[in-house]
């Protein structure tokens, strides 16, 4: 049988009394488009948060790519493959988007020193950034500072960041968050269009983009999986209906 890329055993986060994330056990396959989904508060950013490693599990393990990664840190998962959209606005809004790029990939490639450094040294950063602007159309964008960029072009630039390290998964929490729908429809035109190397995971509220999107999607409630299946088992499940989508005319 063909290994998971990741797989989660009873992931477990306790915060005081209250369990934000309770025994989850979850596997997605390489190349998955897999989507998230869960009323406010169910856990879904606090799930993903014990993938990425910004938060350590209470309890359960964490696999990937057939090593345990429970107690990795969130750097070393990065190397591995597992990345996650950065937010932007803690980055450096006066960089331009290109140079954005070239910073990450001078990072990736332990060559951050060199950014005062001839232009020389850089040169492959710099070539690799354009691919990977033409990637995310933001080419014509290069050159604006990103504090500039409308905030759906910001995303792509996120995008950007997190697939500069070829991830075998990305995962992106709300992507499509607090953007007008032109510019949110174009930003999942770019992620469908994206290589089956990298499985994405996404956590989205918006139910037009999930059901267009995803191939499988996991229903989280009060931090425990309520179930999974495709958009049209999620769709044809009355309970998911009743309790997440509330009333059919969302679906
Ligand atoms: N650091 C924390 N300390 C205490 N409680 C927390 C912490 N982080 C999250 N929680 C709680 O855990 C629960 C799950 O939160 P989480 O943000 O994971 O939900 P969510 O499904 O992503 O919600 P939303 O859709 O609103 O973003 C919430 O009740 C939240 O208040």
């Amino acid at each position: 049988m063909v290994k998971p890329l990741l797989q989660t055993v009873e992931l477990t986060r306790r915060f005081g009394a209250f369990t934000a994330v309770d025994r989850v056990s979850f596997t997605l396959p390489a190349g998955a488009r897999h989507a998230l989904i869960g009323p406010n508060g169910a856990g879904k950013t606090t799930f993903v948060n014990l993938l990425s490693g910004v938060l350590a599990p209470s309890s359960g393990e964490l696999h990937f790519e057939g090593h345990c990664i429970t107690r990795t840190p969130m750097h070393l998962r990065a190397r591995m493959g597992l990345s996650r959209t950065y937010q932007i606005t803690s980055l450096f809004p006066r960089l331009t988007a290109r140079e954005q790029i070239v910073f990450a990939l001078l990072e990736r490639d332990d060559l951050g020193w060199s950014w005062l450094s001839p232009y020389a040294k850089r040169r492959a950063q710099y070539e690799e950034a354009e691919s990977l602007l033409q990637l995310v159309r933001l080419t014509e964008e290069g050159d604006i500072p990103v504090r500039s960029l409308p905030y759906g072009k910001q995303r792509l630039l996120e995008i950007a960041l997190g697939l500069a390290i070829h991830p075998s998964l990305l995962i992106l929490d709300e992507p499509a968050a607090g953007i007008p729908s032109d510019q949110s429809a174009e930003l999942f035109e770019v992620i469908a269009g994206l290589s089956r190397e990298t499985a994405i995971l996404f956590i989205e509220h918006d139910m037009d983009i999930v059901f267009r999107f995803a191939e499988r999607i996991t229903v989280l409630v009060n931090g425990g999986v309520f179930c999974e299946g495709t958009p049209a088992d999620i769709a044809a499940d009355a309970d998911v209906r009743r309790i997440y989508l509330g009333d059919a005319e969302n679906v």
